[in-house]
């Protein structure tokens, strides 16, 4: 990632980041303009003003004000409706880029080929507010700086007019209020704002894991180290803030410092070199408004400084490479499902809503569209590891899936099938081998297209705080009522929606925490028939059932898979397996045992050993049972 900290790093990232601003360039610099007229007219009005005020002391003919009297009246208008205007046209261009960028990070995040976004919160500080970094780097840094620089030069030209030395003597003092006092401002706050941006994204971090985490924290007695680490984080942060803002007041006062000492000496020179009295009140007061539209360049650069680090991150995300090492999927990015559109259900209760589409950049116009459908999948010789000194959790694993094929792997914990998971639906890249849906390489499929081909019940499926009908139609947008009933009716669900007083409509809390363990995994599973992928992969899908219920849903989920889609199932249950093409038994990454489950039941090795086993732990369970 590139550092926050580096003079070069920060370039970079506002290149990276308004690169992405071109199609708005025209809106942008109309907002620009639109910026340095609202503030030339604060200019003219002040400098018209003051000419007016002098003159009518002398009482001259009303006829020799009429002009002036018109034209502060024009530029009192004028002002407001520039400011109006220049709002509206720049949030207008920002709010579109705003929104590319949310969908370029979003997918980013979404696909999980980002290897620096492994936490939740660190994701949603991302998405929040460090998007709100480039929309004020061109709001706060970029529209204003550049207006107070035109008008600075207008101010100078005007005053050149009056008189040359006094005008010398204004774009003196301009470049110490727009250059050396930014400068100075940026030297001050750098090294405390570099500071600022990690510490906040901590404690949005702290901030999840104190309230996620409460009751494991609690539940081993870490509750109060904990909140101390945390607090004593939010207490660095209000430190070093209390130092920025001294830092501010103290280039503020130096700012208010110089608009006075340069109308004094604009003044004096200009009395010098003999302008008249009218004349140099309105210089005067032209050049303390001048000065003090100079010294937003001052907030501008302060503003620069404190969005460094979230424009780095930004950047970071927009210019990941497409696919390079292995990454884990984003948690709490809910999976390849997250492409689905927003639903716009009924009342979700304080929900959030669910997310909207992101583009994707997929790999190339060029690629191959996939079809809904059945796909045939193939493995062959597939090796991943997370870490070069690490032993590869997928080791040389060679997998045929095509149409129609139902493949079940077992073995034992870490033996690499959550892994071959994540290496179907193309969130881990392998090391080495090839993966292939109908002959070509998965990496050649744009990412938000894999979902639909190849997905279903990944580990730690997510449930959103959203009714029932959301959470399912994240799986099959547009889906209806009795495709939902079908999906819910495979998964078991069914007979529970239909108690709900609000059917549906039910909102399922924070992660499914209104639901029991076995409900949200009913759900996510219902999610998955729902979507239907032509492979068709679930991962542990009745976890948390008891067995006598998982035996039920696997087989009634197993029926509901449309005919010619492949299933992919990853399990430490063996019963209800007899009826798969195969079962691969992987140990250590890789497949130790093939066959199928009246072979491997008879042959000695881990499967007969782990069955038998478990038939005799369910008979037990089984007689106990009420
Ligand atoms: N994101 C990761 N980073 C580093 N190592 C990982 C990561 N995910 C898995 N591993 C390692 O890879 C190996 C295989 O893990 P994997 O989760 O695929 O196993 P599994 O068979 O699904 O296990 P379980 O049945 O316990 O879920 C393990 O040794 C694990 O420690």
């Amino acid at each position: 990632m590139s550092g926050g900290a580096g003079g070069s790093g920060r370039a970079s990232a506002e290149r990276a980041v308004l690169r992405l601003a071109r199609p708005y360039l025209g809106r942008l610099v109309g907002a620009g303009l639109l910026a340095a007229a609202t503030e030339f007219a604060g200019l003219a009005l002040m400098a018209t003003a003051t000419w007016l005020l002098m003159s009518a002391a002398g009482q001259p003919p009303l006829d020799r004000l009429t002009v002036a009297i018109v034209a502060v009246r024009a530029l009192a208008i004028g002002r407001g409706v520039f400011r109006y205007t220049e709002r509206l046209a720049g949030h207008d261009a920002v709010l579109r880029m705003i929104t590319d960028v949310r969908a370029r990070v979003f997918a980013t995040l979404s696909t999980g080929r980002s290897a620096t976004t492994q936490r939740s919160g660190d994701a949603l500080s991302r998405l929040v507010s460090d998007v709100e970094a480039v929309q004020d780097l061109l709001l706060r840094v970029l529209v204003p700086g550049a207006a107070a620089a035109l008008v600075g030069v207008l101010a100078v030209g005007g005053a050149a007019l009056i008189s040359l030395p006094a005008a010398g003597v204004l774009a003196v003092g301009l470049l110490l209020a727009g250059v050396a006092l930014p400068l100075l401002a940026t030297r001050l706050t750098r090294r405390s704002a570099d500071q600022v941006a990690p510490l906040r994204g901590a404690l949005a971090v702290d901030a999840i894991d104190l309230t996620h985490g409460a009751a494991d924290l609690a539940a081993f007695g870490a509750t109060g180290t904990a909140l101390a680490a945390a607090r004593g984080r939010a207490e660095r942060l209000a430190r070093l803030e209390r130092r920025l803002a001294a830092a501010g007041f103290a280039v503020d006062a130096a700012g208010v410092l110089l608009a006075g000492l340069t109308a004094g000496a604009v003044v004096l020179v200009a009395l010098r070199s003999g302008v008249g009295g009218v004349l140099v009140g309105v210089l005067a007061v032209g050049t303390l408004a001048a000065v003090e539209i100079a010294l937003a360049l001052v907030a501008a650069a302060r503003q620069r400084t404190l969005l460094g680090a979230g424009l780095a991150r930004v950047a970071d995300l927009l210019t990941t490479p497409e696919a390079t090492a292995p990454t884990a999927t984003a948690p709490g990015a809910g999976g390849p499902d997250l492409g689905a559109e927003r639903t716009g259900a009924a009342d979700t209760g304080g929900a959030t809503g669910l997310l909207p589409p992101g583009p994707g950049p997929g790999p190339g116009d060029a690629a191959p569209a996939l079809a809904e459908g059945p796909h045939h999948v193939r493995l062959t010789g597939v090796t991943v590891r997370y870490r070069a000194d690490a032993a590869p959790a997928l080791d040389r694993l060679d997998l045929d899936l095509p149409a129609g094929r139902r493949v079940a792997v077992v073995g034992p914990s870490g033996a690499g099938k959550s892994t071959l998971t994540a290496v179907v639906t193309g969130t881990v890249v392998p090391e080495r081998g090839r993966i292939t849906v109908d002959g070509v390489d998965l990496a050649g499929y744009p990412p938000e297209q894999l979902p639909r081909a190849v997905g279903g019940l990944l580990a730690e499926a997510y449930v959103f705080h959203a009714t029932v009908r959301e959470n399912l139609l994240l799986g099959r947008p547009g889906a209806t009522d009795d495709e939902l009933a079908a999906a819910t009716r495979a998964a078991g669900l069914l007979d529970w929606v239909r108690d709900q007083p609000h059917g549906w409509d039910t909102v399922v809390g924070e992660e499914g925490g209104q639901l029991s363990g076995g409900q949200r995994q009913r759900l996510a599973l219902a999610r998955a028939v729902l979507a239907a992928p032509g492979v068709l992969v679930l991962d542990e899908p009745t976890e948390g059932l008891d067995p006598a219920a998982a035996d039920a849903v696997l087989a009634s989920v197993l029926a509901a898979t449309p005919a010619g889609h492949s299933v992919l199932l990853i399990s430490h249950r063996l019963s209800g397996l007899a009826d798969f093409d195969e079962i691969v038994v992987l140990d250590a990454g890789r497949a130790v045992q093939r066959g199928r489950h009246a072979e491997l039941a008879a042959a000695p090795g881990w499967y007969r050993e782990q069955w038998l086993r478990q038939e005799a732990a369910e008979r037990g369970y089984l007689a106990l049972a009420p």
